[in-house]
């Protein structure tokens, strides 16, 4: 059975609105990736060097990152040559299958946050100004809340002018409570208060927001250790999830944000915001492979349900949604 067949068969199995979102949200990487790979494919009898060449170039116009497109040609000829593939349409199908396969190797790749069922959960967020942090906090905070969590938000950016009253709007519109100190206050007695706040109200996630200042990075570490020993200190365990946010629309720039905050702190997973507004969207992988931390949730847009939990399938279905929707049953 193709590819495209098995795929077809699990997407069907899932929710429609989810692989709507997918299927909306990749629309301009599905336009500028799978119309080059189409176009491609029509333009070639047979398969060989100078097919894998330009198709290399079409991953990297991808933002796909050049070590993973490497490995991932490297592993499509071996599949070409083991399945004796001598039409070029039919490589589609292989390529949609390397890139989960990709995507999933190497294990750490569950989407899934580390929540407590019992107990406190402290989830806190970093990334630079600008990437969609506070709205993506706004987001997490109205999924938990209609999960019919006891949510709370912590105010941890002092440093930006506007970054607590922004919170606080996200907080009225999603109906979650915000603890915060003035501008300027030490983050981490904001993120003490917010913790004592949350044991009171037996609150069961907190989702702490920080400031995100690259330019010097031993600063950057020393407030985030800070903020981090008094989380640890008064819930043992926590903080349970380190989300950093970048922003999928800078390319490059996101993965050199990413490579600072993973030495800065302990990064458990990934939000890549705006995938809606790039055709660049192959930078899931480069991130992926590249830095070994997963995709926890992309951004496919800036209304309160746009937040996805990332599914290496989706996103596959999502770039060659009308090919899959060709195949015959
Ligand atoms: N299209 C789209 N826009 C988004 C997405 N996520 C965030 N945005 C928009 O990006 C802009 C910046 O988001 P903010 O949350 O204000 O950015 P910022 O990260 O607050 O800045 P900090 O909190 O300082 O990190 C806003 O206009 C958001 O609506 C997304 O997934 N898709």
């Amino acid at each position: 059975m193709s590819f495209f067949k098995k795929l077809k068969e699990k997407i069907t199995k899932q929710s429609d609105s989810v692989t709507e979102k997918f299927k909306e949200g990749l629309a301009k990487t599905r336009d500028n990736f799978s119309n080059k790979v189409n176009d491609l494919v029509a333009r070639y009898r047979k398969v060989d060097e100078d097919f894998f060449e330009e198709l290399e170039e079409i991953l990297i116009q991808a933002d796909v990152g050049f070590d993973t497109v490497m490995k991932l040609v490297e592993e499509l000829k071996l599949e070409v040559k083991k399945k004796n593939i001598q039409d070029p349409h039919e490589v589609q199908s292989v390529i949609s299958e390397k890139l989960v396969e990709i995507y999933q190797a190497g294990g750490k790749s569950s989407s899934e946050l580390n929540i407590q069922s019992d107990s406190l959960t402290v989830i806190l967020f970093v990334g630079v100004n600008g990437v969609g942090k506070t709205t993506t906090i706004g987001k997490l905070a109205h999924k938990f809340k209609s999960e019919g969590k006891n949510v709370l938000m912590a105010a941890g950016d002092t440093f930006r002018a506007g970054a607590i009253e922004q919170l606080e709007v996200w907080g009225e519109r999603v109906g979650v409570d915000v603890i915060k100190q003035g501008a300027g206050s030490d983050p981490a007695a904001v993120m003490f208060d917010a913790i004592q706040a949350a044991k009171s109200r037996k609150a069961d996630i907190l989702i702490c927001d920080t400031a995100g200042r690259l330019q010097n990075k031993v600063n950057l570490m020393k407030e985030l250790e800070k903020v981090k020993r008094v989380i640890e200190r008064e819930v043992p365990g926590a903080p349970h999830e380190v989300l950093l946010v970048l922003d999928a629309t800078t390319g490059q720039n996101a993965m050199i944000q990413a490579k600072t905050f993973k030495e800065a702190t302990d990064v458990s997973g990934i939000v890549l915001t705006k995938l809606d507004g790039t055709a660049k969207g192959g930078i899931v992988l480069a991130i992926r492979n590249e830095l070994d931390i997963p995709v926890k949730f992309i951004g496919l847009g800036e209304k309160m349900d746009d937040l996805q939990e990332f599914d290496a399938e989706q996103y596959v279905y999502g770039l060659f949604a009308d090919l899959v929707e060709k195949e015959e049953d």
